[in-house]
This record gives C-alpha cells, structure tokens and sequence, in this order.
C-alpha cells in the first residue's frame, strides 16, 4: 500500500526537525529599464523538513529558479534569511552539504564519464581509493558502468544527465537541490529517471528540493508540494501527497494520483492565468 497511514503521517510529523527554514526572505533584481526594483520573490516563510521530499511548482517566471539559488547560497537574499541545519545561507558560496543540479547539461566535454563523477572529489582532496570506490558505486548506481570511459558527446541527453547527478551525489550532499533536472528529456525516460531519484532519496536520507513545471512530476515523486503564485513568488498553497516512501512510478495509476495532480493543476490554473496577463499586458485592474 502506498498512502501512509493517518498515524504514520502524524508520527511523522511529530518526529520532523526543520533542515532548512526561509524566514520573511525576500529578493529583488534592478528593474530592466533602470528604474526601481523589480521584486521577484517573497516574502516567502517555509520550514523544509529533514529527509522531506519537497517540489515547487508555480507559473513561468514566477520566481522558481531564483529561489533555488538562494537556497544553493549562489545569490543573497535582499530581505529575510535561509538557514541549513541552523546555519545562515549568505550567498557567494555554496554551504558544505549541498549540491545542486541544473537544467542544463553542466558536464565537462573534455573529461570521461568517469572523471566527469570524480572531478569533485579530487578537487576536495578526497583520498584516491575512496574516490575509486565512490564512483564505481556511482556508476553502478546510475546503470552508467558500461559508459565509465565514453566522453559527453558520445551519450544521451538522460545519460548525460544521469551523470551531472551522479557527480553532484558522489559529494554526499545533505541537501539536493534540483532546479527542472528532467526538463530536457522525453516523458518516457523521465519517469524512470523519477524512480531512480526516488530510490537515491530512500538510499541516502537526503532531503530533496525539487523545482519542476510538470505537475505529474512533483504528484508522483514528493511528500509535499508547494504552489508558488506568480511573480513575486509567495507560495500560496502547500499540499501533503499523502504517498509513503516506498512509492515508484507505478503510482500514475493510483487513483489518488490523478485527483492529486488535478488538485495541482487547479491551485497553479489561476496563477499561470495571471502570470500570462502580465507578459501580454492584459491585467485587469
Ligand atoms: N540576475 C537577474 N537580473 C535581473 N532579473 C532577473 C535575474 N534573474 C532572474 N530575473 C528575473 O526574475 C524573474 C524570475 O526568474 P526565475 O528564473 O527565477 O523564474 P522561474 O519561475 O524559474 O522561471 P521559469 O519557470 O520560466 O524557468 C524573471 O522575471 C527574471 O527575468
């Protein structure tokens, strides 16, 4: 069975310790034609839970990626903090137990698959048998052995892919950010990409910050999903799946899946309808 238990979900819930908390955090970019401030995101006041699977969905432009950066400590608050395990992230660099992967393919041409997932490690200086060990597991893990010697461009995009995560999870991070990681491959190879990320979420304890448009995606794989209004992103809804950790893809045919993602779509309908207004200039007052 899939759906956790009412007593579970509250033993949960009970036992939940905070693992990255957002308070009032604000950001803001100089407007594009050089007046004022144009607000991007916020206030937003959030606790991520430790080992949470959470997903951010929320209309084209609405903030998303901007947030995640943020979170990565890649860009600095203009108001409000975030703190990971109850350390500020400031911005300018990324806190030790975080890693992050992006939508675009962020492999190194010129290395192999192998030292694409070890060039982090020997940059840390971690001693060469355990990089060995680390990222022949790896390797295993993301069924990317066979390809071990092969270079980028001899793979596929969802190899590739598999690779930037293999190397961002050989650094053993507490935190995995993932802004739109799936966004490049066809639907097919995302839902098994899904499972895979799913197996790494049980395996590892990590907590996972998934950014996504797809909204069967983030039905699918999150313990809870959080709905971001248009820009400036707030969220306004902050929905519990319900799904217990041994879930996979066959939950698409779940009938909770699709009253889920419909309830997704029906909380995101309003907020994409605004955001699009916007770009056309047809707000009403
Ligand atoms: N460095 C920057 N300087 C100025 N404006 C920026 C900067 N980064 C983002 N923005 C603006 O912030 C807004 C939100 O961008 P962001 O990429 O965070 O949204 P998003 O929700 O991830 O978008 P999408 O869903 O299209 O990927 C956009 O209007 C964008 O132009």
């Amino acid at each position: 069975m899939r759906l956790a238990t009412a007593s579970q979900m509250v033993a949960e819930t009970a036992t939940a310790e905070a693992h990255v908390e957002c308070a009032a955090l604000t950001r803001s970019f100089p407007a594009v034609n050089g007046t004022g401030e144009l607000p991007v995101l916020g206030p937003i006041s959030l606790s991520i839970r430790r080992g949470e699977f959470f997903s951010v969905i929320g209309p084209s432009g609405c903030g998303k990626s901007t947030f995640m950066d943020v979170l990565a400590g890649l860009t600095t608050p203009t108001g409000g903090t975030v703190r990971f395990e109850d350390k500020p992230v400031v911005g300018g660099t990324v806190p030790d137990g975080i890693g992050a992967v992006f939508q675009q393919d962020a492999s190194l041409p010129w290395l192999s698959v192998w030292e694409n997932i070890a060039f982090g490690l020997r940059r840390r200086g971690t001693d060469p048998v355990e990089i060995k060990r680390l990222v022949d597991y790896a390797l295993g893990f993301m069924g990317l052995t066979p390809f071990a010697h092969a270079y980028p461009n001899q793979l596929s995009g969802g190899m590739r892919q598999r690779t930037c995560i293999a190397r961002t999870l050989v650094m053993k991070p507490r935190l995995i950010l993932l802004d739109e990681p799936f966004a490049a491959l066809d639907a097919q190879t995302r839902l098994l990409m899904g499972d895979e990320l799913l197996r790494l979420w049980r395996e590892t304890n990590a907590t996972v910050v998934l950014i996504t448009h797809a909204l069967d995606e983030a039905a699918m794989l999150s313990d809870r999903v959080g709905a971001m209004s248009a820009r400036p992103g707030r969220f306004i809804e902050l929905i519990e799946t319900g799904w217990s950790r041994d879930r996979d893809s066959t939950i698409v045919s779940d009938p909770g899946y699709g009253a889920l993602s419909s309830r997704l779509w029906s909380v995101l309908r309003k907020e994409s309808m605004k955001a699009l207004d916007h770009s056309l200039g047809t707000e009403k007052e």
